[in-house]
């Protein structure tokens, strides 16, 4: 990782400063999370073997409402990136404006070394760690890198054995039989869709005609991918950890999506390698590239869709994508931005981009409140709606003429809206 996820956020921050009406001492108090808990959470794995792991809580701000955000578990988890991530769920969820604060969990643990028995140890300890500070209309933790569906129902299950009785709303991206709602799981894939096609209408361009890159075939990127497709977008490559398939002609999106979801390697897919033939489709005749060359592939949408700081001082140069849309949170460094912004590439900006699983987690929030489900077309119409009223936003803020980029843009949104969220309640309790 390039640069610390915090300072970055800070960065971007001051970056919008000169151009957000923000009064000074309330634009100081959002330099700082309101609260982050450090759990420290023992687990007698699978193995016989006790390991302590350490997890985070942190709520950001809480001037819009209930503090929101997802879980992370991944080796590289810090105090200082849960709460860069908090902080981009503030400016993201009052982008888009959802009645929400921003959070943000996370877990220091490799996820697959651990069976899911140790996973769930893990979640159960973890929940009881942070259920102090959560709460359905408190604190609603979701899924975000490592966790998912499974994952939110260990959650809502610790905490409600806690309460004495079921308590579905107390986290979202849950199992649609305990609460779920349809269309979590793809939302931000979705979202990212969506935001592409909107980008791609607004410069005159055709989505039909466009090639993309995917970093990242998980949660988000698989979804993005599978849907980009189907709009006639070419997905020329993507990748995991292991990394990059290749094929300058076009993936075959959805036999990707079935290796993956069987289990699958990237690596083992790509062409030379024979360990996945079956699986393959005959079409596809992937080569295997690294992560670092799939960000440099002249292509005409680049999607980080896996970890932050990926597009850097030290590879920006080397990009030649014609936009890009960022699904992860946090990859592009400011020092790269200014560059991207000079030279004129659209860069759709984390907080709008991959805004769609937050905006279908409140749509789940509120059906839990209601005690009442919607169909799919009703939640994919909200969230299209909602989304593009963000977009929209943004581009109207961006074709002022005075900011950069569009990230500036949507920081200028978010930071006026948090901070006449203060004003109104004051600074002082
Ligand atoms: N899941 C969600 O609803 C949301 C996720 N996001 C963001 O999207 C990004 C991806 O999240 P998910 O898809 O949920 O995670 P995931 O765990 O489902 O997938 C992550 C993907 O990134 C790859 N990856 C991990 N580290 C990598 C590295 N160093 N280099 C290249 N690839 C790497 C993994 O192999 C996997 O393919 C994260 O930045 C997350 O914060 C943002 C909004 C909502
Ligand atoms: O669905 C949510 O509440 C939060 C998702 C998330 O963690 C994110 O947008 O980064």
């Amino acid at each position: 990782m390039a640069d610390d996820p915090f300072d970055n956020m800070l960065a971007q921050m001051d970056r919008a400063a000169e151009y957000a009406d923000v009064d000074e001492g309330v634009f100081e108090r959002l330099k700082h999370p309101e609260r982050t808990l450090k759990v420290t959470l023992p687990v007698e794995l699978e193995s016989g073997e006790v390991e302590v792991f350490e997890g985070y809580r942190c709520q950001y701000d809480g001037a819009r409402g209930p503090f929101k955000g997802g879980v992370r578990y991944h080796p590289t988890v810090t105090q200082e990136e849960v709460e860069a991530l908090a902080g981009w769920m503030t400016w993201k969820a009052a982008l888009v404006d959802l009645p929400y604060g921003g959070a943000k969990g996370g877990v220091i643990c490799e996820p697959k070394d651990l069976t899911e028995r140790d996973l769930e140890r893990l979640t159960r300890r973890y929940t009881e760690g942070i259920r102090r500070m959560i709460g359905p209309e408190i604190d609603v933790p979701a899924p975000d890198m490592n966790t998912n569906p499974q994952t939110m129902a260990w959650m809502m299950d610790t905490y409600s054995m806690y309460e004495g009785y079921s308590v579905p709303q107390v986290v979202t991206g849950k199992p649609l039989e305990i609460g779920g709602t349809p269309g979590r799981v793809e939302a931000t894939g979705r979202g990212v869709s969506i935001v592409t096609e909107r980008l791609f209408e607004y410069l005159d361009r055709e989505l039909t005609d466009a090639t993309v890159a995917i970093q990242g075939f998980g949660n988000v990127g698989s979804n993005a991918a599978q849907l980009l497709d189907e709009m006639g977008a070419t997905v020329v490559a993507t990748s995991d950890v292991t990394g990059a398939a290749y094929d300058p002609d076009g993936l075959d999106v959805a036999a990707l999506a079935d290796h993956v979801g069987a289990g699958g390697l990237i690596e083992e897919y790509t062409a030379g390698d024979t360990r996945s033939e079956p699986e393959r489709s005959p079409e596809d005749d992937a080569e295997l590239v690294t992560n670092e060359t799939l960000l440099t592939l002249d292509v005409d949408v680049l999607v980080p869709a896996a970890i932050e700081g990926v597009i850097t001082a030290d590879n920006v140069d080397d990009l030649r994508a014609g936009a890009i849309v960022e699904a992860a949170n946090g990859p592009t460094t400011v020092a790269a931005d200014e560059v991207l912004s000079g030279r004129d590439v659209p860069v759709v900006p984390d907080i709008l981009a991959n805004a769609g699983g937050v905006i279908v987690s409140y749509l789940e929030w509120v059906q839990n409140a209601q005690e009442f489900s919607w169909p799919l077309e009703t939640v994919n119409a909200e969230l299209e709606r909602r989304i593009g009223s963000a977009f929209d936003d943004t581009i109207e803020r961006y074709d002022v003429g005075d900011v950069p980029d569009l990230r500036t843009a949507a920081y200028t949104l978010a930071l006026e809206r948090t901070a006449s969220a203060h004003e109104y309640r004051g600074l002082f309790p």
